[in-house]
C-alpha cells in the first residue's frame, strides 16, 4: 500500500473551525458552520450500500441472523469498525455483507440508508452497490433488483431523496465477478431503472485495472457512466490506468494523484472530478492524518473535487462531518462550502432539471443563512 506520511500523527479525525467571515460580516464560529452544513441541501456521489449500514441497521440485520460474528451492540461495533489497514477493512466489510441474505434484508438496508441520507439533507445520492456479492450468496437476481428499486421509489416518495445506483465489480473476486456484474447491469430484463454508472471497488494492490477494460467497454456501450475507484491505496499509475483503459468520467478517491503533477494537470484540464472521502482515507490508513490529506493540493491544481463519505458508519463519519473536514482543510466559509456542494450536483449523473432544482435549493438556503 502507498501511504502518505508527511507530518506528525493525530488520533481520530475531528473537524475544527477557524474564524471565518459570515452573517453580517462577523466571524463565523465553527459551530455556526456546522449548523450551516447540517441544513445545507447536498448530493452524495461516493457512498457504498453495505458500507452505509448504521449500527441500528446492523443490529437489526444481526438480530435476524444471530449466527453472524458481527456484534449487535453499538459500542462493540465501534471497536469492530476500527481497522488496521485496507485489507482488514475489506474483511470486516464482507462480514457485514454476510448479514444480507434475503431480498427483504436488501430492501431494509436500502430504505434505511436513504432515511439516514435524508436526515442529512441529502437530496440526491449515487449509491455504489455490489450485486455480485449478493447473487453469489444466493439472493435471486430478479428479487435483488426489485428490492433496491422498491426501496428507491419509496425513499423518493417518503423522504424526497433521489437515489441512483452504481454497480461495482469487486475486483479482487476476479473476472467472474466482472462478467456477472456487467451482465446484471446490461441485461434489459434485469437492469434497474435507477442504474446510472459502473464502478470497480475493493483492494487495488494485485488487482490491475486494465484487465477490466472489456467489461467497462460493455457497460459504457450500454449507456452507463464509468466511475472506478483508483489511486486510493496505490499510486498515480492506477489512476492513469482507470482513465486510459476504463475511460473513467470521475475517479473514486484518486488520493495518490498528488504524486504526479502531470496527472493533476490532466485531471484539471479534462475536468475529471475526484470523489474525495477524507475520513475514509484515514480510517483505512491510506493517508496517515487529515493534515496530510492532499485535498488542498487538488483544489490548488484546479481539479473539480466532490466531498463524500464512502462507508460512513464504518468510518465513524457522515457527509456533514466530511464537509466540516473539507471546510477546515480548505479554510472555507459558508459560500465556499455551498460551492463544494454545487460541484457534486454539477458532476452528478442526475438529469438537468433535477440538478437545477438542487442548485436552486443550495442558493436559496445560503442566501437566507447569510442574510443580515
Ligand atoms: O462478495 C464477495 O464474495 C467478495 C469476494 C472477494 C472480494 C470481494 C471484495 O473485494 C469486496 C469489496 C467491496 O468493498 C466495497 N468498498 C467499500 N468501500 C470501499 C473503498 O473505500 N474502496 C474500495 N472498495 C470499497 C466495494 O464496493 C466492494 O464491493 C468481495
Ligand atoms: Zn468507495
Amino acid at each position: 500500500m502507498t501511504t502518505i506520511h508527511r507530518s506528525a500523527d493525530h488520533p481520530r479525525p475531528s473537524p475544527q473551525g477557524t474564524g471565518r467571515r459570515s452573517r453580517g460580516g462577523t466571524l463565523t464560529d465553527h459551530r455556526d458552520l456546522h449548523a450551516f452544513i447540517a441544513g445545507l441541501p447536498k448530493a452524495e456521489l461516493h457512498v457504498h450500500h453495505v458500507g452505509s449500514a448504521s449500527p441500528r441497521i446492523v443490529s437489526e440485520l444481526a438480530a435476524r441472523h444471530p449466527d453472524s460474528k458481527v456484534p449487535t451492540d453499538p459500542e462493540a461495533l465501534v471497536d469492530y469498525f476500527t481497522f488496521t489497514d485496507f485489507a482488514h477493512f475489506i474483511d470486516v466489510y464482507l462480514s457485514v455483507v454476510d448479514l444480507i441474505r434475503t431480498p427483504e434484508d436488501v430492501r431494509l438496508l436500502t430504505y434505511e440508508v436513504a432515511r439516514d441520507l435524508a436526515r442529512q439533507q441529502v437530496r440526491y445520492a449515487e449509491l455504489t452497490i455490489t450485486p455480485f456479492s449478493s447473487t453469489r450468496r444466493g439472493i435471486d437476481e430478479r428479487a435483488f433488483m426489485d428490492a433496491i428499486e422498491d426501496a428507491r421509489k419509496a425513499a423518493e416518495a417518503e423522504f424526497g431523496t433521489v437515489l441512483r445506483w452504481c454497480f461495482d465489480i469487486p475486483g479482487e473476486a476476479g473476472l467472474e465477478s466482472a462478467e456477472e456484474t456487467v451482465r446484471l447491469a446490461t441485461d434489459d430484463r434485469l437492469r434497474p431503472e435507477g442504474l446510472v454508472s459502473f464502478g470497480l471497488g475493493g483492494p487495488e494492490i494485485g488487482v490491475p485495472r486494465p484487465q477490466f477494460k472489456p467489461y467497462f467497454d460493455r457497460a459504457i456501450a450500454a449507456g452507463l457512466h464509468s466511475v472506478p475507484h483508483a489511486g486510493e491505496t496505490t499510486g498515480p499509475e492506477t489512476v492513469w490506468d482507470a482513465l486510459t483503459h476504463l475511460r473513467a468520467e470521475r475517479v473514486g478517491h484518486g488520493t495518490h494523484s498528488f504524486q504526479d503533477p502531470k496527472l493533476l494537470a490532466h485531471l484539471a484540464e479534462h475536468r475529471i472530478p475526484l470523489e474525495v472521502c477524507p475520513t475514509s482515507n484515514i480510517a483505512t490508513r491510506a493517508v496517515r492524518t487529515l493534515d496530510e490529506h492532499p485535498l488542498k493540493e487538488f483544489v490548488e491544481a484546479g481539479i473539480v473535487v466532490t466531498i463524500n463519505s464512502d462507508d460512513p458508519p464504518m468510518f465513524g463519519t457522515d457527509l456533514d462531518n466530511e464537509y466540516a473536514v473539507a471546510a477546515r482543510l480548505l479554510d472555507l466559509d459558508e459560500r465556499g462550502v455551498a460551492s463544494l456542494a454545487k460541484n457534486a450536483v454539477d458532476v452528478s449523473f442526475l438529469d438537468e432539471p433535477g440538478k437545477a432544482r438542487i442548485r436552486g435549493e443550495i442558493d436559496a438556503y445560503t442566501s437566507a443563512w447569510l442574510a443580515p
